[in-house]
């Protein structure tokens, strides 16, 4: 059993038209001290699937079913005050905009010793003590002087900076980012990125990184889930998937980056836009923007258009492709059964 388990879990959004399902059949796992990288289009689930997980789905978003197993306990069924000592304790969250967490009208230190009093009997000395030991991990400069700071006296890197800090105050298990470097300017990035990966490695927390950046996802992270219009449609090792990648929907993501495209293959976007979730396509939800309907031989997949595609493994990936199921079912019989 991983730390975490997420199996079939179903998200929906209750809405005037009827309910829209955000996440179908989403499941993963994660290790102890792992590092999984969740990537995919915009709308495509990343989000709904990091937020779900502490039940922090803005309404009126609701888990419609599945479950999420952390540290043998079932998170989908807990009370509320039950998961308020989960969220932060042992699973905290990072966002895109430092100022979504932080409070304007408290100075740094305010926000760390209250987040840190109300999950530990501690005193305000104490709670500052750790407060500034955690800055200090951050590698903020003058860490003691940003304890009475306001977070708007300090710049977005310093921010992100503290929003690290206070993610770790607790000392979680796993940390949920989302898109944690987006809002930096492009320099600072890398500084968070690289001091956030060697903060989850040293202290042997779990990270689960959300974001567009398939570069950050293979340098970061050691598995990594794709997703499309809800869906995991790839998982595996990263370097696997980013090497060798089985789904034409990963293949496109990554043949649209100047950097990661194999050489010689063309530099292409993924033509179309993911589609609404609300009206998804029959059968695979990625067959209408797919080059790998028809057949090399002009021959049609008719299962593209009227079959969900189950996950099939291949190497150490899964991927629910209709094209690498009929591929890896031809490898296997045998070539004289085949003539
Ligand atoms: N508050 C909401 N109300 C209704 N539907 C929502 C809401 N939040 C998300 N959704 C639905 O869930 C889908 C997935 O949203 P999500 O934010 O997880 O996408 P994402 O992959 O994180 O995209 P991005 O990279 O742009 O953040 C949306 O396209 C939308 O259909």
């Amino acid at each position: 059993m991983s730390l975490l388990d997420v199996n079939h879990l179903d998200v929906r959004f209750a809405l005037r038209g009827g309910d829209v399902r955000a996440l179908r059949d989403v499941c993963f796992s994660l290790d102890r001290g792992e590092r999984l990288g969740i990537v995919g289009e915009s709308g495509a689930g990343k989000s709904v699937a990091a937020f779900s997980l502490l039940n922090l789905i803005a309404k009126p978003g609701y888990i419609a079913g599945g479950s999420i197993r952390f540290d043998g306990q079932e998170l989908t069924t807990l009370s509320d005050r039950a998961l308020r000592k989960v969220r932060g304790h042992r699973m905290s969250m990072i966002f895109q905009d430092p100022m979504m967490t932080l409070n304007p009208v408290l100075t740094i230190g305010e926000q760390m010793v209250e987040c840190l009093k109300a999950h530990r009997r501690i005193s305000t000395r104490e709670a500052r003590g750790i407060s500034l030991n955690k800055l200090q991990q951050v590698q903020i400069p003058s860490p003691e002087a940003r304890l009475d700071q306001y977070p708007h006296e300090l710049s977005g890197g310093m921010r992100q900076r503290v929003i690290i800090a206070i993610a770790l105050l607790l000392d979680p298990d796993i940390i949920i980012a989302d898109e944690p470097t987006t809002a930096l300017d492009v320099t600072i990035q890398a500084e968070i990125m690289a001091l956030l990966l060697e903060l989850c490695e040293k202290h042997n927390v779990g990270l689960i990184l959300i974001t567009h950046d398939l570069g950050v996802v293979s340098q970061v992270t050691q598995r990594m889930l794709v997703m499309y219009a809800g869906r995991v449609i790839e998982q595996g090792p990263t370097r696997e998937i980013i090497n060798d990648p089985q789904h034409p929907y990963t293949q496109g993501l990554i043949n649209a980056l100047p950097q990661m495209a194999t050489p010689g293959s063309r530099l292409n976007q993924i033509p179309g836009s993911m589609p609404s979730l609300s009206n998804l396509p029959s059968g695979c939800a990625f067959h209408p923007r797919c080059s790998f309907v028809e057949r090399a031989d002009g021959s049609r997949r008719q299962a593209c258009h009227d079959q969900v595609p189950e996950f099939v493994t291949s190497g150490n990936c899964q991927a629910a492709c209709h094209m690498v199921a009929e591929m890896i079912a031809s490898e296997r019989i045998p070539a004289e059964e085949q003539d």
